[in-house]
């Protein structure tokens, strides 16, 4: 199994381009089972999670076509089979995207259930409350959701903010018979782009990127091309690496109006940061202050930063609190930054972190995705050695993280 060897206390100077979004990417490959047409997308991250989703559609019949770094074409005018396995979906919960487009255009899906993960339970139940509303049969059978129906148009009332749900719903009544709201959207800038590509396929949508999100159904959509959206995770955590590194970065590539709340707690902590349409800018001077942080949906700070923001408070100045309301296990990074000689106390929801001046390399673990890029800058400013072991996490969401940071000055290698 891969790990990193880092060896901390190089500087960080220079310029890293950053990917296409994962969670927009993810979404936007599942969109293809909607059309018999082909889906040209540009800006699609190299990551495991897009390999994973390649197969998983390649195992229904779907024709992938790929250059093998960022471009695909898509086509689902052959689907074989309307079946999403277990042993795929195990792997990446967002397998679950499969459903609302399959159900949608061949009135027949069943889509292995995800089941919990690491960060918490991750029901799916409104997945499957919002489709029943649009008038799909649904049992759960054998740990497979088994959805059968001619959709139509319905109004749906989310009980609570779901990305990866208000996506399935999105892509399920774009084909729909008549008019569907979605209340209580996420409006996430992954959604929206999204919507924006299922527009381009020929879908009726507005309100997209608000609470209310408003899509009449049409008999077919068509093939389109589309970009995908930047990272904004990736951009945030590359933010963070300069900022506790006391580093100067420039960023291409991304998008600083989509990631506010995330720039201001950096500002917050002390760093000075510019931006442009495609660039942002870090210079960090000095040591961070601590920041408080809340985790919430879009536009409030998101849950993907948390890690990120907890390393950063193990070494400001001063105490930081840091309350995570979307997940409800995901501190397990925290006893991790502990061995490392953080000092971090955690009850329930709540991390209450004091920064240290100095955090010391040890041999860590990777948990989930985002812990283990805590992990990862936690190496670059720690004295000595750190090993992150099960990088196969960082795998599955950050394109090549360690040639990036190694070519802004990080000593990283991968080691079996
Ligand atoms: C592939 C993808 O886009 N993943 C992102 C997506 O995950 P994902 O879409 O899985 O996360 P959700 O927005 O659905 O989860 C938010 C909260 O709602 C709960 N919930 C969700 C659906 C449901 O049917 N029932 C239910 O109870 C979840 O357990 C969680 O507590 O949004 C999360 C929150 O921004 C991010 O951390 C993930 O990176
Ligand atoms: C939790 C995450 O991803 P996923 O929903 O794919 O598990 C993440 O990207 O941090």
């Amino acid at each position: 199994m891969d790990k990193l060897k880092i060896t901390g206390g190089t500087p960080l100077a220079g310029e890293i381009s950053i990917s296409g979004a994962k969670n927009a990417a993810l979404p936007i490959l599942c969109a293809s089972l909607l059309t018999a047409g082909t889906l040209r997308l540009t800006n699609v991250p190299q990551l495991a999670d897009v390999k994973t989703t390649q197969k998983l559609l390649q195992g229904m019949g779907v024709r992938v076509m790929t250059d093998n770094v960022h471009e695909y074409e898509i086509t689902a005018n052959e689907v074989t089979t309307l079946i999403a396995p277990y042993e795929l979906v195990k792997t990446m919960r967002a397998s679950i995207l499969v459903l609302g487009p399959t159900l949608a255009r061949f009135g027949e899906a069943q889509v292995s259930l995800p089941g919990g993960c690491a960060i918490g339970a991750r029901p799916v139940d409104q997945h499957i409350k919002g489709l029943q509303a649009m008038g799909a049969e649904i049992v759960i059978e054998h740990g497979y959701v088994k959805a059968t129906g001619k959709l139509k148009g319905a109004r749906i009332v989310c009980d609570m903010v779901t990305v990866t749900g208000t996506e399935n719903l999105l892509m399920a009544a774009t084909l729909a018979d008549g008019i569907t709201i979605i209340e209580n959207a996420a409006r996430e800038p992954e959604v929206v782009d999204l919507a924006d590509c299922l527009i381009k396929m020929g879908a009726k949508i507005s309100g997209h990127g608000t609470d209310t999100i408003t899509i009449e159904g049409v008999a077919e959509l068509h093939g389109a091309e589309h970009a995908i959206v930047p990272d904004r995770i990736e951009t945030g955590t590359f933010l963070i690496a300069a900022a506790v590194a006391q580093g100067k970065l420039v960023l291409r590539n991304t998008r600083a109006d989509i990631m506010e709340a995330v720039l201001e707690k950096l500002r917050e902590a002390g760093a000075y940061i510019e931006a442009g349409d495609d660039w942002i800018a870090i210079d960090m001077k000095q040591r961070p202050k601590a920041v408080n942080i809340r985790t919430m949906p879009y536009p409030a700070f998101p849950t993907d930063m948390q890690a990120q923001f907890m390393l950063l408070n193990c070494v400001a100045e001063g105490t930081g609190v840091i309350t995570e309301t979307i997940f409800e296990n995901r501190f397990m990074h925290a006893p991790e930054l502990i061995r490392m000689g953080a000092k971090i106390n955690t009850e329930g929801n709540t991390a209450i972190v004091t920064g240290v001046e100095k955090l010391e390399g040890a041999t860590v673990m990777a948990t989930d995705l985002r812990a283990s890029a805590s992990l990862v800058i936690a190496g670059m400013i720690a004295s000595g050695e750190t090993i992150v072991d099960r990088i196969y996490h960082l795998d599955r969401g950050y394109e090549h993280i360690e040639r990036k940071l190694s070519a802004v000055g990080a000593q990283i290698e991968r080691i079996s």
